[in-house]
Formats: structure tokens, C-alpha cells, sequence
């Protein structure tokens, strides 16, 4: 677990205390993948360094597995970062050297193992990130998502119990991004470490975390489980950011709300409910017509939804929509 308590932190700019990051309280679970969403200059790496003390709190506890990680000693906290993979958005990889001697590195800096047992590990690493047949190749020879999976090997050599990954996926093209966001999930799963995710692209929240925290002007502005977060948006900020993921453009969006006739309803069917026939069988039988203004069927993680905005006019509007909330569909009246 990690938790966030009452945490400050300022930087001197040109003899100014500038406040970059105000978390009053956050928690992030054990074993959970936790997105950190925001625009630029919000606070998210800021709030990741603060994790691994790259960055040290100006005021507050950050508390990592029990220990708050600003009481530690210089050899305790070389030994606790051990504990704590991460993972850049350009890779950082060490060019002079060979995919298998860039996982080895952290391995050979910890000096806890012997040639033999390092060898073995990277070999089981390199398997583990599908790079097994380019151990012997350099930086330069390999893809950008190749080397975000050295990246993440390299991560994963001293067995973390935490895995940052700071925009990882923000140099990739979006097919490579997916596979990239596939492994980090895999990983979550099968190891059973915790990941905390920092991105801008609410797309990537919505593949693999399970709770996220949205960030505007150093302060998290809402949190909650992906779902939740993804199909009701409360702060400005994140429906600006849910919106901006389904390439919904927000000012042509709400000119179409204007124009629409009736009553405009955003339906949202989960699990299950996204394929039954449940709009077809309640508009006939309340006799509504309906004209469809925005739509989508996706997946959070692993859960199918669909989400359609209506028009809704003629027969029992009332009755339909409580016949839909009735049958498990979240109902909301936007005019
Ligand atoms: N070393 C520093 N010195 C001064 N100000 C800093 C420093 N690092 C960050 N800041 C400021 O703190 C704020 C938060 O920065 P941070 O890098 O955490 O944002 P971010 O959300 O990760 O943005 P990005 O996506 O652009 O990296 C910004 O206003 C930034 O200018």
C-alpha cells in the first residue's frame, strides 16, 4: 500500500516557493493498477517521484508497504528503491550495452548475486517481455516498444513489489502502445505487484487500471475505480478528458444537444446488459422514437459497456427511462 498524507511540494523558482503538488490524502492499494490522468504540468510525475523519493515531500508522510520513506536512512533507502521498478517514456536505456546486459545492470549494481544467477534472471526476464532472441542486440537496433520492454525487464530485475511508470507508452504509436499496456497488465497478474501508472491518455486508464486519480494544478481532483470515474465524470477536468478519449469534440457535442428535439438521455449498459436487446424492447413498448446522438461499445479492462446518447420524444419518455434504470441501465437525463 501506498499512501499519500498531507503531502506539499513547492519548488524555488527565481527565489520563489512555487507550489507543484497539494495531496491531502491518497491511497493506493497493494496489487491494484493505479492511473494517475492529467495535463501537463498537473503534478502526476511529481506525485510518482515522490514515491521512490526522487523527490522528497516539502511537507507530509508518504508511507510505502508500512514505512515512510522520508525517515530512511541513506543504505535503507538504496535497499528499499530496489523494491521499486520504474519506467520512462523514452526508455533511458544504457546505449553501450546489449538488451541482456542492460536488464543485468540493476542486478550487477546490487551486487547481491552471483554471474550464474544474473544470467538466468535475464534470460527469464527477457522471456517473461517476449524479447528472448534480441539479447544480444543493442538499443539503437530495436523498436520503440522493444525498448520499452528492455525498459520493463530492466524494472522487474530485482523482483519489485512496485512497478512507476512515468508516460511509458507516450512515444509509442497506438498499436505498440496497446501491447505495451497488454504486458504491464499481464505483469500486474501474474506477479501480483502493484503498478502505478501516470499518463495523459485517459485511453490507457480505461485498458489496464483499476482505479485512477485525476490531476489538474498540482491537486487530485477526483478518484475512484475506472468504471466509476470513465462512465460518470463529476470534475470538469476528467470529462473534458473522458470526452477527449472518444474523440468526441466537446463544442460540436453540446451544438448537437441543442439542436436535438425532446429529452436527451445518456444510456450506459454494462457487463451483460451492453448486448441485450433492452432499448429495442422498452421503446416499443412505451411508445418512444428515439434518434441516436453519440455511441460507442468498448471494454474497461476486461468489462464490455456501451454507452449511447439519445433523443427521446413521443409515447411515456418517463416510463421508458424507469423501465431501463429498472433493468440495470444507468440513466441520465442531460436536458
Ligand atoms: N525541478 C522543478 N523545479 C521547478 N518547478 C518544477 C520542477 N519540477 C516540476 N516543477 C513544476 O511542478 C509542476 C508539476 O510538474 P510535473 O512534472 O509533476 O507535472 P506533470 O503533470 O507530470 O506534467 P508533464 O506531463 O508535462 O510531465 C509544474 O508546474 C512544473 O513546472
Amino acid at each position: 500500500m501506498i499512501e499519500f498524507d498531507g503531502v506539499r511540494k513547492t519548488y524555488r523558482v527565481r527565489g520563489q516557493e512555487v507550489l507543484a503538488l497539494e495531496v491531502e490524502r491518497l491511497t493506493i492499494e497493494r496489487g491494484e493498477v493505479f492511473g494517475i490522468v492529467g495535463h501537463s504540468g498537473a503534478g502526476k510525475s511529481t506525485l510518482l517521484r515522490l514515491v521512490n523519493l526522487l523527490e522528497r515531500p516539502s511537507q507530509g508522510r508518504v508511507v510505502v508497504e508500512g514505512e515512510d520513506v522520508t525517515r530512511l536512512a541513506p543504505a535503507q533507502l538504496r535497499a528499499f528503491r530496489r523494491r521499486i521498478g520504474m519506467i520512462f517514456q523514452h526508455f533511458n536505456l544504457l546505449s553501450s550495452k546489449t538488451v541482456a546486459e542492460n536488464v543485468a545492470f540493476p542486478l550487477k549494481i546490487a551486487g547481491t548475486e552471483s554471474r550464474a544467477a544474473i544470467a538466468a534472471r535475464v534470460e527469464e526476464l527477457l522471456a517473461l517481455v517476449g524479447l528472448s532472441e534480441h539479447a544480444g542486440k543493442y538499443p539503437a537496433q530495436l523498436s520503440g516498444g522493444q525498448k520499452q520492454r528492455v525498459g520493463i525487464a530492466r524494472a522487474l530485475a530485482c523482483r519489485p513489489s512496485i512497478l512507476l511508470s512515468d508516460e511509458a507508452t507516450s512515444a509509442l504509436d497506438p498499436q505498440t502502445t496497446r501491447s505495451v499496456l497488454q504486458l504491464l497488465s499481464d505483469i500486474n497478474r501474474r506477479l501480483g505487484l502493484t503498478i502505478v501508472l501516470v499518463t495523459h491518455e485517459m485511453d490507457a486508464v480505461r485498458r489496464v487500471c483499476d482505479r485512477v486519480a485525476v490531476m489538474d494544478g498540482g491537486r487530485v481532483v477526483e478518484t475512484g475505480p475506472v468504471s466509476e470515474v470513465f462512465l460518470h465524470p463529476r470534475h470538469p477536468t476528467t470529462r473534458e478528458f473522458v470526452l477527449e478519449s472518444e474523440h468526441v469534440d466537446t463544442q460540436e457535442f453540446q451544438e448537437s444537444l441543442q439542436q436535438a428535439a425532446g429529452r436527451v438521455v445518456r444510456l450506459t449498459f454494462k457487463g451483460a446488459a451492453t448486448y441485450r436487446p433492452l432499448l429495442g424492447e422498452v421503446v416499443r413498448r412505451f411508445g418512444v422514437d428515439f434518434s441516436i446522438l453519440a455511441g460507442r461499445i468498448d471494454h474497461i479492462k476486461d468489462v464490455p459497456y456501451g454507452q449511447l446518447t439519445l433523443s427521446l420524444v413521443g409515447g411515456d419518455v418517463e416510463e421508458a427511462l424507469r423501465a431501463l434504470a429498472e433493468a440495470g441501465v444507468d440513466v441520465e437525463v442531460l436536458r
